[in-house]
Protein backbone atom coordinates (compact mmCIF):
# COMPACT_ATOMS: atom_id res chain seq x y z
CA UNK A 1 0.00 0.00 0.00
CA UNK A 2 0.86 3.64 -0.59
CA UNK A 3 2.11 5.00 2.61
CA UNK A 4 1.64 8.77 0.77
CA UNK A 5 -1.80 8.06 -0.48
CA UNK A 6 -2.64 11.41 1.41
CA UNK A 7 0.06 13.34 -0.01
CA UNK A 8 0.00 14.69 -3.58
CA UNK A 9 3.23 15.28 -4.84
CA UNK A 10 2.07 17.84 -7.24
CA UNK A 11 1.54 19.93 -3.99
CA UNK A 12 5.39 19.43 -2.83
CA UNK A 13 6.39 23.00 -2.60
CA UNK A 14 9.55 24.02 -4.36
CA UNK A 15 10.59 27.84 -4.81
CA UNK A 16 13.67 27.85 -6.29
CA UNK A 17 13.63 31.64 -6.11
CA UNK A 18 13.88 31.89 -2.74
CA UNK A 19 16.89 33.90 -0.90
CA UNK A 20 19.55 30.86 -0.79
CA UNK A 21 18.07 27.86 -2.77
CA UNK A 22 19.72 28.61 -6.49
CA UNK A 23 23.55 28.17 -5.71
CA UNK A 24 25.28 30.93 -7.90
CA UNK A 25 27.01 29.18 -10.41
CA UNK A 26 26.80 32.19 -12.93
CA UNK A 27 30.36 32.80 -13.26
CA UNK A 28 32.12 29.26 -12.93
CA UNK A 29 32.36 27.10 -16.57
CA UNK A 30 29.09 24.37 -16.86
CA UNK A 31 32.01 21.46 -16.31
CA UNK A 32 29.94 19.28 -18.39
CA UNK A 33 32.35 16.74 -17.70
CA UNK A 34 32.38 16.62 -13.80
CA UNK A 35 30.74 13.56 -12.06
CA UNK A 36 27.74 13.87 -9.82
CA UNK A 37 27.54 12.82 -6.00
CA UNK A 38 25.98 13.46 -2.99
CA UNK A 39 27.74 15.09 0.02
CA UNK A 40 27.77 12.87 3.07
CA UNK A 41 29.44 15.05 5.32
CA UNK A 42 31.53 18.37 5.67
CA UNK A 43 34.21 18.87 7.79
CA UNK A 44 35.77 22.30 8.19
CA UNK A 45 36.06 23.12 4.40
CA UNK A 46 36.42 19.24 3.54
CA UNK A 47 33.50 17.61 1.97
CA UNK A 48 33.01 14.38 1.29
CA UNK A 49 30.86 13.04 -1.38
CA UNK A 50 29.14 9.70 -1.76
CA UNK A 51 30.33 8.66 -5.61
CA UNK A 52 28.78 5.20 -7.15
CA UNK A 53 30.17 3.22 -4.19
CA UNK A 54 32.67 5.28 -2.84
CA UNK A 55 33.28 8.41 -0.92
CA UNK A 56 35.59 11.13 -2.32
CA UNK A 57 37.65 13.91 -0.56
CA UNK A 58 36.80 17.56 -2.07
CA UNK A 59 37.38 21.22 -1.38
CA UNK A 60 35.65 23.55 -3.18
CA UNK A 61 36.41 25.52 -6.66
CA UNK A 62 37.43 29.27 -5.80
CA UNK A 63 34.10 30.59 -7.46
CA UNK A 64 32.09 28.70 -4.99
CA UNK A 65 34.08 29.64 -2.26
CA UNK A 66 31.39 31.87 -0.79
CA UNK A 67 28.69 29.15 -1.17
CA UNK A 68 27.09 27.13 1.53
CA UNK A 69 27.36 22.86 0.54
CA UNK A 70 25.58 20.96 3.19
CA UNK A 71 24.83 17.45 3.54
CA UNK A 72 22.30 16.32 1.24
CA UNK A 73 23.39 18.19 -1.60
CA UNK A 74 23.87 16.99 -5.13
CA UNK A 75 27.09 18.28 -6.47
CA UNK A 76 29.55 18.11 -9.14
CA UNK A 77 33.30 16.95 -8.80
CA UNK A 78 36.19 17.07 -10.95
CA UNK A 79 40.10 16.35 -10.64
CA UNK A 80 41.04 13.30 -8.84
CA UNK A 81 38.02 11.28 -8.13
CA UNK A 82 39.54 8.16 -7.22
CA UNK A 83 38.47 8.37 -3.81
CA UNK A 84 42.32 6.60 -2.77
CA UNK A 85 43.97 7.67 0.26
CA UNK A 86 45.31 11.20 -0.01
CA UNK A 87 43.33 12.11 -3.06
CA UNK A 88 41.11 15.31 -3.00
CA UNK A 89 38.66 16.25 -5.89
CA UNK A 90 37.43 19.81 -6.67
CA UNK A 91 34.06 20.59 -6.03
CA UNK A 92 32.46 22.78 -9.11
CA UNK A 93 29.07 22.56 -8.70
CA UNK A 94 26.06 22.61 -7.14
CA UNK A 95 23.03 20.97 -8.61
CA UNK A 96 20.08 22.78 -8.00
CA UNK A 97 18.09 21.82 -4.67
CA UNK A 98 14.53 20.30 -4.58
CA UNK A 99 14.16 21.39 -0.68
CA UNK A 100 16.19 23.43 1.84
CA UNK A 101 15.89 23.12 5.50
CA UNK A 102 17.29 26.33 7.26
CA UNK A 103 17.28 27.63 10.18
CA UNK A 104 17.13 31.36 11.05
CA UNK A 105 19.22 33.46 13.20
CA UNK A 106 18.21 32.93 16.94
CA UNK A 107 19.87 34.03 20.11
CA UNK A 108 22.31 31.15 19.72
CA UNK A 109 23.73 31.85 16.49
CA UNK A 110 23.23 35.20 14.35
CA UNK A 111 23.64 33.73 11.03
CA UNK A 112 20.65 31.80 8.94
CA UNK A 113 21.94 28.76 7.97
CA UNK A 114 21.29 26.27 5.40
CA UNK A 115 21.20 22.66 7.45
CA UNK A 116 20.50 19.91 5.08
CA UNK A 117 19.36 20.36 0.96
CA UNK A 118 17.40 17.84 -0.99
CA UNK A 119 15.36 15.98 2.06
CA UNK A 120 12.32 15.04 0.87
CA UNK A 121 11.28 14.14 4.18
CA UNK A 122 11.33 15.13 7.99
CA UNK A 123 12.63 12.24 10.83
CA UNK A 124 11.13 14.26 13.93
CA UNK A 125 12.06 11.78 16.79
CA UNK A 126 11.08 12.47 20.31
CA UNK A 127 10.77 9.62 23.01
CA UNK A 128 8.08 8.64 25.30
CA UNK A 129 9.96 8.93 27.88
CA UNK A 130 13.37 9.88 29.33
CA UNK A 131 13.38 12.27 28.14
CA UNK A 132 9.79 13.40 28.15
CA UNK A 133 8.78 14.67 24.71
CA UNK A 134 8.22 18.08 24.36
CA UNK A 135 4.89 19.20 21.88
CA UNK A 136 6.90 23.12 21.56
CA UNK A 137 10.30 20.77 20.10
CA UNK A 138 7.67 18.89 17.79
CA UNK A 139 5.44 21.85 16.80
CA UNK A 140 8.42 23.86 15.35
CA UNK A 141 10.08 20.71 14.00
CA UNK A 142 6.56 20.40 11.71
CA UNK A 143 6.40 24.08 10.85
CA UNK A 144 10.01 23.73 9.48
CA UNK A 145 8.68 21.00 7.41
CA UNK A 146 5.78 22.29 6.08
CA UNK A 147 7.52 25.65 5.04
CA UNK A 148 9.85 23.71 3.22
CA UNK A 149 7.88 21.43 1.51
CA UNK A 150 9.19 18.19 3.25
CA UNK A 151 7.30 15.73 4.50
CA UNK A 152 7.31 15.45 8.65
CA UNK A 153 7.22 11.62 10.11
CA UNK A 154 7.29 10.96 13.34
CA UNK A 155 8.83 8.75 15.34
CA UNK A 156 8.50 8.02 19.08
CA UNK A 157 10.70 5.87 20.76
CA UNK A 158 11.15 4.24 24.00
CA UNK A 159 7.42 3.08 24.13
CA UNK A 160 8.50 0.49 26.65
CA UNK A 161 8.90 3.17 29.52
CA UNK A 162 5.31 4.77 28.79
CA UNK A 163 2.64 3.92 30.62
CA UNK A 164 0.37 3.92 28.07
CA UNK A 165 2.41 2.01 25.05
CA UNK A 166 -0.98 2.44 22.77
CA UNK A 167 -0.66 6.21 23.00
CA UNK A 168 2.85 6.88 24.19
CA UNK A 169 2.89 10.46 25.90
CA UNK A 170 -0.43 11.25 24.42
CA UNK A 171 1.30 12.37 21.07
CA UNK A 172 -0.57 9.80 18.65
CA UNK A 173 -3.62 11.39 19.48
CA UNK A 174 -2.61 14.98 19.85
CA UNK A 175 -1.32 15.12 16.33
CA UNK A 176 -4.30 12.57 15.16
CA UNK A 177 -5.77 15.83 12.64
CA UNK A 178 -2.25 15.88 11.05
CA UNK A 179 -2.49 12.73 8.67
CA UNK A 180 1.32 12.30 9.69
CA UNK A 181 2.55 9.08 9.78
CA UNK A 182 4.18 7.98 13.11
CA UNK A 183 5.84 5.33 14.00
CA UNK A 184 6.02 3.98 17.96
CA UNK A 185 9.21 2.18 18.58
CA UNK A 186 10.47 0.42 21.60
CA UNK A 187 12.74 -2.03 22.92
CA UNK A 188 11.76 -5.48 25.10
CA UNK A 189 13.62 -5.22 28.58
CA UNK A 190 15.31 -8.81 27.98
CA UNK A 191 16.37 -7.57 25.06
CA UNK A 192 19.03 -5.26 23.41
CA UNK A 193 17.26 -4.92 19.89
CA UNK A 194 14.54 -2.75 19.01
CA UNK A 195 10.90 -3.91 17.91
CA UNK A 196 11.31 -5.43 14.28
CA UNK A 197 7.82 -4.22 13.20
CA UNK A 198 9.09 -0.54 13.87
CA UNK A 199 12.12 -0.87 12.18
CA UNK A 200 10.69 -1.92 9.00
CA UNK A 201 7.62 0.53 9.11
CA UNK A 202 10.26 2.95 9.09
CA UNK A 203 12.39 1.21 6.48
CA UNK A 204 9.53 1.37 4.43
CA UNK A 205 8.48 5.10 5.06
CA UNK A 206 12.33 5.74 4.37
CA UNK A 207 12.89 3.82 1.30
CA UNK A 208 13.77 5.40 -2.06
CA UNK A 209 13.42 8.51 -0.25
CA UNK A 210 16.25 11.26 1.23
CA UNK A 211 15.18 12.08 5.53
CA UNK A 212 16.89 14.40 7.17
CA UNK A 213 16.22 13.28 11.07
CA UNK A 214 16.08 15.80 13.97
CA UNK A 215 15.67 14.83 17.55
CA UNK A 216 17.18 16.01 20.83
CA UNK A 217 20.07 14.41 22.85
CA UNK A 218 19.12 10.83 24.26
CA UNK A 219 16.07 10.37 22.53
CA UNK A 220 17.45 7.07 20.42
CA UNK A 221 18.17 8.15 16.97
CA UNK A 222 21.83 6.35 17.09
CA UNK A 223 19.89 3.54 18.40
CA UNK A 224 17.49 3.43 15.76
CA UNK A 225 19.98 4.39 12.76
CA UNK A 226 22.04 1.43 13.85
CA UNK A 227 18.95 -0.53 13.45
CA UNK A 228 18.02 0.87 9.97
CA UNK A 229 21.76 1.07 8.28
CA UNK A 230 23.60 -1.58 10.24
CA UNK A 231 25.79 1.06 10.96
CA UNK A 232 27.30 2.01 14.36
CA UNK A 233 27.55 5.46 14.91
CA UNK A 234 28.20 5.54 18.84
CA UNK A 235 31.29 3.40 18.59
CA UNK A 236 32.96 4.85 15.91
CA UNK A 237 32.91 2.24 13.69
CA UNK A 238 34.27 2.57 9.75
CA UNK A 239 31.16 3.89 7.83
CA UNK A 240 31.19 2.45 4.06
CA UNK A 241 30.25 5.29 2.68
CA UNK A 242 31.25 8.26 4.20
CA UNK A 243 34.93 6.02 4.58
CA UNK A 244 35.61 7.49 7.18
CA UNK A 245 35.96 6.38 11.29
CA UNK A 246 34.46 8.50 14.28
CA UNK A 247 32.15 11.50 13.64
CA UNK A 248 32.03 14.21 15.89
CA UNK A 249 28.39 14.25 17.65
CA UNK A 250 28.11 17.95 15.76
CA UNK A 251 28.82 16.90 12.41
CA UNK A 252 26.03 16.05 10.19
CA UNK A 253 26.45 12.62 8.65
CA UNK A 254 24.43 11.72 5.39
CA UNK A 255 24.25 7.27 5.32
CA UNK A 256 23.13 5.12 2.69
CA UNK A 257 20.03 2.58 3.44
CA UNK A 258 20.64 -0.74 2.81
CA UNK A 259 20.91 -1.66 -0.47
CA UNK A 260 20.85 2.13 -1.45
CA UNK A 261 17.71 2.50 -0.69
CA UNK A 262 17.45 5.66 0.27
CA UNK A 263 19.62 8.18 2.90
CA UNK A 264 19.21 9.37 6.24
CA UNK A 265 20.49 12.51 7.54
CA UNK A 266 21.26 12.45 11.06
CA UNK A 267 21.71 16.20 11.81
CA UNK A 268 22.67 17.55 15.08
CA UNK A 269 22.35 20.61 13.73
CA UNK A 270 18.23 20.73 13.77
CA UNK A 271 17.91 20.21 17.73
CA UNK A 272 16.77 23.64 17.51
CA UNK A 273 14.80 25.33 14.49
CA UNK A 274 14.51 28.96 14.13
CA UNK A 275 11.61 29.91 12.27
CA UNK A 276 11.83 33.83 11.75
CA UNK A 277 11.95 33.07 8.02
CA UNK A 278 8.82 31.35 7.76
CA UNK A 279 5.88 32.69 5.95
CA UNK A 280 2.41 31.71 7.73
CA UNK A 281 0.98 31.32 4.16
CA UNK A 282 3.75 28.19 3.59
CA UNK A 283 2.66 26.46 6.20
CA UNK A 284 -1.15 26.82 5.78
CA UNK A 285 -0.47 25.13 2.23
CA UNK A 286 0.46 21.94 3.48
CA UNK A 287 -3.34 21.77 4.90
CA UNK A 288 -4.23 21.42 1.55
CA UNK A 289 -8.50 20.79 2.75
CA UNK A 290 -8.26 24.62 4.19
CA UNK A 291 -5.79 26.76 1.62
CA UNK A 292 -8.85 27.19 -0.67
CA UNK A 293 -10.35 28.97 2.81
CA UNK A 294 -7.76 31.70 2.58
CA UNK A 295 -8.95 33.08 -0.05
CA UNK A 296 -11.13 36.15 1.61
CA UNK A 297 -8.22 36.41 4.27
CA UNK A 298 -6.93 40.17 4.91
CA UNK A 299 -3.89 40.64 2.91
CA UNK A 300 -1.16 39.14 4.90
CA UNK A 301 -3.31 37.23 7.19
CA UNK A 302 -1.35 35.46 10.08
CA UNK A 303 -4.51 33.11 9.96
CA UNK A 304 -4.61 34.16 13.60
CA UNK A 305 -8.29 34.89 14.45
CA UNK A 306 -11.68 35.86 12.89
CA UNK A 307 -10.62 39.63 14.93
CA UNK A 308 -7.49 39.85 12.88
CA UNK A 309 -8.86 39.43 9.45
CA UNK A 310 -8.76 35.33 8.96
CA UNK A 311 -11.31 33.96 6.91
CA UNK A 312 -10.85 30.39 7.88
CA UNK A 313 -13.08 30.68 11.03
CA UNK A 314 -16.04 31.19 8.63
CA UNK A 315 -14.92 28.96 5.53
CA UNK A 316 -14.64 25.84 8.48
CA UNK A 317 -17.90 27.09 10.54
CA UNK A 318 -19.59 26.45 6.81
CA UNK A 319 -18.31 23.02 6.98
CA UNK A 320 -16.16 23.28 3.84
CA UNK A 321 -13.57 22.07 4.99
CA UNK A 322 -15.35 18.59 5.57
CA UNK A 323 -16.13 17.47 9.75
CA UNK A 324 -12.54 17.48 10.67
CA UNK A 325 -12.11 21.57 9.72
CA UNK A 326 -12.40 22.67 13.32
CA UNK A 327 -10.09 20.29 14.60
CA UNK A 328 -7.80 20.87 11.71
CA UNK A 329 -8.08 24.54 11.66
CA UNK A 330 -7.20 24.25 15.66
CA UNK A 331 -3.70 21.67 14.99
CA UNK A 332 -2.60 24.66 12.04
CA UNK A 333 -3.36 27.53 14.68
CA UNK A 334 -0.90 25.55 17.42
CA UNK A 335 1.78 24.90 14.65
CA UNK A 336 1.36 28.66 14.01
CA UNK A 337 1.55 29.56 17.57
CA UNK A 338 5.08 28.81 17.19
CA UNK A 339 6.06 31.33 15.39
CA UNK A 340 4.65 34.14 17.25
CA UNK A 341 6.24 33.00 20.04
CA UNK A 342 10.07 32.79 22.03
CA UNK A 343 12.19 30.05 20.87
CA UNK A 344 11.91 26.74 22.93
CA UNK A 345 12.40 27.29 26.48
CA UNK A 346 12.11 25.82 30.01
CA UNK A 347 8.50 26.82 30.02
CA UNK A 348 7.01 24.97 26.91
CA UNK A 349 3.94 22.61 27.56
CA UNK A 350 5.41 18.92 28.37
CA UNK A 351 2.48 16.50 26.92
CA UNK A 352 3.46 13.71 29.61
CA UNK A 353 -0.12 13.79 31.17
CA UNK A 354 -2.68 14.43 28.67
CA UNK A 355 -5.78 12.46 28.11
CA UNK A 356 -6.24 10.30 25.33
N1 LIG B 1 14.18 1.59 26.99
C1 LIG B 1 14.59 1.99 25.80
N2 LIG B 1 15.79 2.59 25.66
C2 LIG B 1 16.18 2.98 24.43
C3 LIG B 1 15.37 2.79 23.27
N3 LIG B 1 16.03 3.31 22.21
C4 LIG B 1 17.20 3.80 22.68
N4 LIG B 1 17.30 3.61 24.01
C5 LIG B 1 18.43 3.99 24.90
O1 LIG B 1 18.44 5.41 25.04
C6 LIG B 1 19.77 5.90 25.20
C7 LIG B 1 20.06 6.98 24.20
O2 LIG B 1 20.03 6.45 22.89
P1 LIG B 1 20.87 7.06 21.68
O3 LIG B 1 20.53 6.25 20.46
O4 LIG B 1 22.30 7.18 22.02
O5 LIG B 1 20.24 8.53 21.60
P2 LIG B 1 20.59 9.72 20.56
O6 LIG B 1 19.31 10.36 20.22
O7 LIG B 1 21.40 9.21 19.43
O8 LIG B 1 21.44 10.69 21.47
P3 LIG B 1 22.59 11.75 21.02
O9 LIG B 1 23.66 10.99 20.33
O10 LIG B 1 23.02 12.36 22.33
O11 LIG B 1 21.90 12.75 20.14
C8 LIG B 1 20.68 4.67 25.05
O12 LIG B 1 21.03 4.20 26.31
C9 LIG B 1 19.78 3.65 24.33
O13 LIG B 1 20.15 2.32 24.62
C10 LIG B 1 14.08 2.14 23.46
O14 LIG B 1 13.30 1.94 22.53
N5 LIG B 1 13.77 1.77 24.74
ZN1 LIG C 1 -6.25 34.03 7.57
Amino acid sequence: MNRWENWDESKVRVRPNKKGSRPRTKESPTYSDAELGRVVTVDRGRYTVSLDDRAVSAVRAKALRRTPVVPGDIVGLVGDTSGEEGSLARLVRIEERSTLLRRSADDTDEAERVIVANADQLLIVVAAADPEPRTGFIDRALVAAYDAGIIPILLITKADLAENPADPAGLVSHYAELNLNTVVSSRASESRDLSASAVEELQELLGGRVTAMSGHSGVGKSTMVNALTGADRATGGVNAVTGRGRHTSSSAVALLLPEANGWIIDTPGIRSFGLAHVDPDDVLAAFEDLVEGSADCEPGCAHESPEGGCALDAWVGQGRAGEHGPARLKSLRGLLASLSGASEGPGEKRLGSVEP
